[in-house]
C-alpha cells in the first residue's frame, strides 16, 4: 500500500527532538501543507542548526527540553541513533501523553518505549527526497497506536511524499537499506555516470544534466509502466548494441550481486545500531 495524505488535514501541535536534515525535511512538508511555524516546537542543541531552521523554515527552536513540550500531541524523534537515549531523558517527563514518531535508523520501538515511558510509538524510515516532496517512507506502528494515531502519522509523513506500512518491525531494517539509504546509491551512480561522460569528452555540467535526467526519466517510466524493470531494460538493450556491451560488462563483473550484498551490509548495520545504541 503506497499513499499520499489528504490535503485537508488539521494538524495538532507537533514537537521535533533534533532539528537536522531529516527533521527539516519533514517540517518543510508540514509547512507546505499550511502548518504555521508557531505550531512546531523544536529542541535542537546545535546553534548553527537552529539558525538554519530559522532562515530556511522560519521556525524558532529551543536549545534544550522545556515544559513547552507538554502541548505537543505528536513528538517526532529525529536525532542520531547514538544520541537517542540521552536525548530522551529530559523530554520523556513532558511527553508521556503524546503520540511518538521515531525516524532513527535501527533503534527499536522496544528501546524507545523503555526510554520515553509510553508505547504509543510509530517507527518510520523516510528518505531525503522528502525535502522536495518526493520522499518514500516505511512505517511500523506498535499495537498501542489507534486508527486516529495512524491517520495523523499518515498526514505528517504524507506531506513529504509516499509511504508504505510494514507489518513486522524488522522489515524497517530492509526499508532502511533500500529506500532510506537508497538516495545515496543514486547519487553514487550519478557521480560515476557523470565522470564517465567527462572521460568521454563531455563537459561536467552537460554530463551531470544527462545523468540526472536519465535517472528521473527511467524512474518515471518504471513508475508509469505495467512492465517489469527487466522488460524495460531489455527494450533498451539491442542485441549486439551499445547497451548490450555495457550491461554484459556489468554482469560479468557481478555488479548486481555486489549491489545486493552492499544492501545486506546496510541492513546488518541497522541491526548493529540497535545492539550498540538500543537499551
Ligand atoms: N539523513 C537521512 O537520509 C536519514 C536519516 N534518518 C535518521 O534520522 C535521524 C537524524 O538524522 P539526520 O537528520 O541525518 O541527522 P542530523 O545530524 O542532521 O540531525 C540530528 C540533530 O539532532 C541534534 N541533537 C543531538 N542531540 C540532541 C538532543 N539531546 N536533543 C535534541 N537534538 C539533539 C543534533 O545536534 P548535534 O549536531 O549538535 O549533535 C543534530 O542537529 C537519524 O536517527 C537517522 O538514522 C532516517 C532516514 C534517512
Ligand atoms: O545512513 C544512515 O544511517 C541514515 C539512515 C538511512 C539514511 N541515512
Amino acid at each position: 500500500m503506497s499513499q499520499t495524505s489528504p490535503s485537508h488535514t488539521v494538524f495538532p501541535p507537533i514537537a521535533f527532538i533534533g532539528g537536522g536534515n531529516m527533521a527539516s525535511a519533514i517540517m518543510g512538508g508540514l509547512i507546505r501543507q499550511g502548518v504555521p511555524a508557531s505550531a512546531i516546537t523544536v529542541i535542537e542543541p546545535f546553534e548553527a542548526a537552529r539558525e538554519t531552521l530559522k532562515t530556511n523554515l522560519g521556525i524558532d527552536s529551543l536549545p534544550a527540553a522545556t515544559e513547552a513540550l507538554q502541548s505537543a500531541q505528536l513528538v517526532v524523534w529525529a536525532v542520531k541513533p547514538q544520541s537517542f537515549k540521552d536525548a530522551a531523558v529530559p523530554v520523556a517527563a513532558h511527553t508521556r501523553n503524546a503520540l511518538h514518531l521515531s525516524v532513527a535508523a535501527g533503534i527499536t520501538t522496544d528501546s524507545v518505549a523503555a526510554w520515553i515511558g509510553t508505547s504509543r510509538i510509530v517507527r518510520a524510515m523516510p528518505n531525503t527526497p522528502a525535502l522536495v516532496g518526493k520522499g518514500m517512507t516505511g512505517l511500523f506502528a506498535r499495537p498501542e497506536v489507534d486508527a486516529a494515531g495512524k491517520a495523523l502519522i499518515e498526514s505528517v509523513i504524507g506531506s513529504t511524499g509516499e509511504f508504505t506500512w510494514v507489518d513486522k518491525e524488522e522489515h524497517l531494517d530492509a526499508v532502511t537499506a533500500l529506500s532510506g539509504s537508497g538516495p545515496a546509491y543514486v547519487f553514487l551512480f550519478l557521480e560515476a555516470m557523470t565522470q564517465a561522460g567527462v572521460n568521454m569528452g563531455l563537459s561536467a555540467e552537460q554530463s551531470y544534466k544527462l545523468a540526472v535526467a536519465t535517472f528521473a526519466g527511467g524512474s518515471e517510466l518504471a513508475a508509469r509502466s505495467s512492465e517489469s524493470a527487466e522488460v524495460l531494460r531489455q527494450r533498451v538493450t539491442s542485441k549486439g548494441g551499445t547497451t548490450y556491451a555495457a550491461i554484459t560488462h556489468m554482469q560479468e563483473q557481478k555488479l548486481p550481486e555486489h549491489f545486493i550484498e552492499a544492501m545486506r551490509k546496510a541492513e546488518a548495520r541497522a541491526k548493529e545500531l540497535a545492539q550498540e545504541f538500543g537499551r
